[in-house]
């Protein structure tokens, strides 16, 4: 791997007698992590090289698998993500009173790893607003945290500086900061490519924008996150410093075992790919020391759903009387949980470009017609008309083909295709056929050869 020159100069400067090590572990082969998704179990244990020492959940492989070809996979039953980045977790864990209800944003968040790791983390009290700037980047967001079923989160579209009207609001902020992606010349090739010293000063400088932005955001007694995936010490280290220096912020220090092999620095925690398994990455923790906090108070502003209808919705969700239930002016009903409708409704006041929450399903005249977000979701009812289907018969239903299983013997109506016990998505029996409500655009496209 022929690194650029002024890269390599700093990484002498930075590792000194470790340089020859570190150019050594970036021809090793990226290691591969998946994490599992603790609310959706599924009875197909993964074939694992042990446990990433971080997080309990996340497992290496011993080989990259073609994971479009695993239903599990779409059902959401875990999630493809770099194992040094997975300890964001473990740094709130430590930091965060996790038994209380939360109000969490990831503000750079598309593709949608770390907002499902939060996901995971906290309580279902809590809420999540998964924030990402470039509307392209927001629909795999959506998908991602649609897969992961965590009822209770908001996707936006802002650019941070928007956020203004959400000073003080919440307990924990995640900045996972575009970065100049030192970190992963190994996974992705593009990144060296990509690199300038001109560039590493360009992400410098909005990296602090976002970062004050960000500061903004958090209430007093929280906690802000920033991580990037790069070495680079005007990025990391003296990013954080600044922020300690601008804004009321104290770095806190995580408990950390020496065998896990991240380096700590004075404000900040450091992975290299020739001491950990997993990526270069960088993370930084702080609380903020004073400010004002927002108070969450308001009233949602949409049609509430006549009693009537939320009866017939009822049978639709596991536990149907922790939420209240709206419907947006396109007719989609919106499930919204009691307990956080003030949350919600700050939110929707402040965020213009987002997603309302829960989308469950629309009524036609009477006839109820669920969501694919409800059929991914955690919060749907367990006893709802199902068939388990085979491998070979799940991927057709992800491929919108017709299933090879006679389903003659159904009763009509909507039926549940299931993989292992996990949700895939909804089908319609009308009599002799079959409608297949998977969204066009999540229809898998690649051959499958027999
Ligand atoms: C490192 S990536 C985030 C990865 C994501 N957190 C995950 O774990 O899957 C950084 C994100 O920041 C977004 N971004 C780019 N410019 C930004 C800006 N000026 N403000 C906020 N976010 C920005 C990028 O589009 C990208 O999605």
């Amino acid at each position: 791997m022929k690194l650029p020159e002024a890269f390599s100069l700093q990484m002498q400067h930075i590792l000194g007698e470790e340089y020859q090590a570190f150019v050594e572990s970036l021809s090793a082969p990226t290691p591969v992590t998946v994490r599992l998704n603790q609310r959706k179990k599924t009875t197909d244990p993964v074939i694992t090289q042990g446990n990433v020492a971080w997080h309990a959940d996340a497992h290496y492989l011993a080989e990259r698998p073609v994971f479009t070809l695993d239903p599990a996979f779409h059902a959401g039953a875990y999630y493809v993500q770099e194992a040094s980045s997975m300890f964001v977790a473990e740094a709130i864990r430590q930091t965060t009173d996790l038994n209380k209800s939360l109000k969490v944003m990831d503000l750079c968040a598309a593709p949608g790893g770390k907002s499902t790791l939060l996901a995971s983390l906290i309580n279902d009290k809590s809420l999540l607003v998964a924030n990402e700037v470039i509307k392209s980047r927001v629909g795999v967001l959506k998908e991602n945290l649609e897969k992961w079923g965590f009822p209770n989160y908001i996707v936006s579209n802002h650019d941070p500086e928007e956020m203004i009207d959400l000073e003080g609001f919440f307990d924990v902020v995640l900045t996972d900061a575009p970065c100049s992606g030192e970190g992963l010349f190994r996974k992705d090739p593009n990144a060296m490519n990509e690199w300038s010293e001109n560039n590493v000063q360009l992400c410098c400088a909005r990296q602090k924008r976002i970062l004050q932005a960000a500061a903004m955001l958090v209430a007093p007694g929280g906690i802000l996150c920033y991580s990037t995936c790069t070495y680079n010490e005007k990025e990391n280290e003296l990013n954080a410093q600044w922020l300690t220096q601008v804004a009321d912020f104290e770095h806190i220090k995580l408990k950390i075992p020496a065998e896990w092999g991240i380096v700590e620095r004075k404000f900040g925690y450091q992975f290299f790919p020739h001491k950990v398994r997993g990526e270069g990455f960088y993370l930084s923790v702080f609380r903020k020391t004073r400010g004002e906090q927002q108070e969450a108070r308001g009233k949602i502003k949409l049609n509430r759903l006549p009693q009537k209808k939320v009866e017939v919705l009822k049978e639709w969700l596991q536990t149907p009387d922790v939420f209240e239930y709206f419907e947006k002016p396109d007719g989609q009903i919106v499930a919204i949980p009691t307990h956080l409708s003030n949350e919600y409704a700050v939110l929707f006041r402040a965020l213009h470009k987002r997603s309302s929450g829960l989308e469950i399903g629309q009524f036609k005249g009477n006839d109820f017609i669920p969501s694919h977000d409800l059929a991914l979701s955690t919060a749907i009812a367990k006893d709802l008309p199902a068939v388990e289907l085979s491998k070979e018969d799940a991927l057709k239903f992800l491929k919108r083909e017709n299933l090879g299983v006679d389903l003659s013997e159904q009763p009509k109506g909507w039926l549940l295709a299931r993989y292992q016990g996990l949700n895939l998505g909804f089908m319609k029996v009308i009599g002799n056929r079959i409608n297949n409500y998977l969204p066009k655009e999540w229809r898998i496209r690649m051959e499958i050869l027999e």
